[in-house]
């Protein structure tokens, strides 16, 4: 049950969940202005010490004003545990608005309601004990709950066909079964035909591959992209201006509203929240494996060329449907974010943008200096 009251506000009902705590639908009580209030439940309850550092991180922030920065209006300490008021931002994470199907916003009575899909699977389930420690760290993503604002400037997308994109081998089998190709007959002859490429099933795996490529390029969705990678540019750059950094880029901390008007979020967050190596007081490590640099998981220090590796990998992802690196474990993930190159994404996207996708490359260059050196230099290189 969420507590009724934070502080002076009221809260209304959960927006979501993250890794380090829970996003309300609030009121202000004494303005009723509606707002987005973040309790950080992950950590240790704070010390008054620890709440001054707070109220300090934010008076920065509270300063800020950037049409793509989300504004911070208030911080507080709930019951010992930081709270965050924030712009209530009326829109959908920056990955559930690149994924929207026309399918997605209509329910079957005809209201309006936010998608559910994910882009990539949460695989981190099975990791072992030693690597528990560290597993908040890649909580990301979970979107949860239904919104409850209407997202009718959305509606104007096309919807798409079914492209049963997480098809199992059962469910290719099966589709490949009813395909109108004519059956060779040649299986017949093996014991185990499972162990032989069944044409096929090879013909529908490529057909879903294909039809998967084409939805990640509509014209649409690629103008829908590149217009949010521009304005994250504009937030970065003037975040970065600042003197301050991001830490924690991803797609779950961008969010756009109805008039396609994009928002960072959570900045700094991670650094109240750690320390200079990315560490809570219990060891735990704060941001979001995949999304982050090579000097970030060594725990060097950091400037702004860290959050433009983040943005790469949001880059990659929203052009391939998959981060360029994922893996079982932590240690695993960290090994190829340091050593292994990320596979091409033309390789994966044949038909992907080659200006995109070389700026996606040099920003996830491992070495900051092989990457571009601001925000500013991407802006450029994207609106070219
Ligand atoms: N200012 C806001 N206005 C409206 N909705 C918001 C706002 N901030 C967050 N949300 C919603 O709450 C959800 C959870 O946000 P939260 O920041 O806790 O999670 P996260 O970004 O996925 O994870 P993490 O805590 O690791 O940053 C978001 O995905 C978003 O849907």
């Amino acid at each position: 049950m969420p507590p009724k009251l934070i502080g002076p506000y009221r809260v209304m009902e959960t927006l979501g969940s993250g890794g380090v705590g829970t996003v309300y639908r609030a009121l202000d009580r004494r303005t009723s202005d509606p707002v987005a209030l973040k309790l950080l439940s992950a950590g240790p309850a704070l010390d008054t010490r620890a709440a001054r550092r707070l109220a300090r991180e934010y008076e920065t922030l509270a300063d800020l004003s950037h049409p793509n920065v989300v504004r911070v209006f208030d911080v507080g300490v709930f019951q010992g545990y930081p709270y965050l008021v924030m712009e209530l931002i009326e829109g959908l994470t920056l990955r559930n608005y690149l994924n929207l199907r026309g399918a997605d916003l209509l329910s079957p009575s005809g209201s309006f309601s936010t998608p559910r899909s994910r882009s990539l699977p949460d695989d981190f389930d099975s990791w072992s004990d030693e690597d528990e420690a560290a597993s908040h760290a890649d909580d990301d993503d979970e979107e949860s709950g239904p919104s409850p604002f209407n997202l009718s400037a959305f509606s104007e997308e096309e919807p798409s066909e079914d492209m049963s994109l997480h098809a199992g081998a059962e469910s290719v089998r099966a589709l490949a079964d009813a395909a109108d190709e004519p059956d060779t007959g040649e299986l017949e002859a093996f014991e185990e035909p499972l162990e032989v490429p069944d044409p096929k099933v090879q013909l529908v795996e490529r057909r879903i591959q294909e039809a998967r490529t084409e939805d990640l390029n509509r014209p649409e969705r690629m103008g829908k992209l590149k217009d949010a990678m521009l304005q994250v540019c504009e937030a970065l750059a003037y975040i970065h201006g600042h003197g301050l950094m991001h830490r924690d880029l991803k797609p779950s901390n961008i969010m756009v509203d109805e008039d396609r008007q994009v928002r960072l979020m959570d900045f700094g967050l991670a650094k109240f929240l750690a320390d200079d190596a990315g560490l809570t007081a219990d060891g735990r490590m704060v941001g979001t494996f995949r999304y982050m640099a090579p000097e970030q998981i060594l725990g060097e220090p950091l400037d702004a060329r860290a959050d433009l590796y983040s943005l790469g990998v949001i880059l990659y992802e929203l052009m391939t449907g998959r981060t360029p690196f994922d893996a079982k474990t932590p240690s695993a993930l960290w090994q190829q974010v340091l050593e292994v190159e990320p596979a091409p994404i033309l390789g994966i996207n044949l038909k992907g943008d080659p200006q995109l996708a070389r700026v996606a490359h040099k920003l996830l260059r491992k070495e900051p200096d092989d990457r571009f050196q601001t925000a500013e230099e991407v802006y450029e290189a994207l609106a070219e």
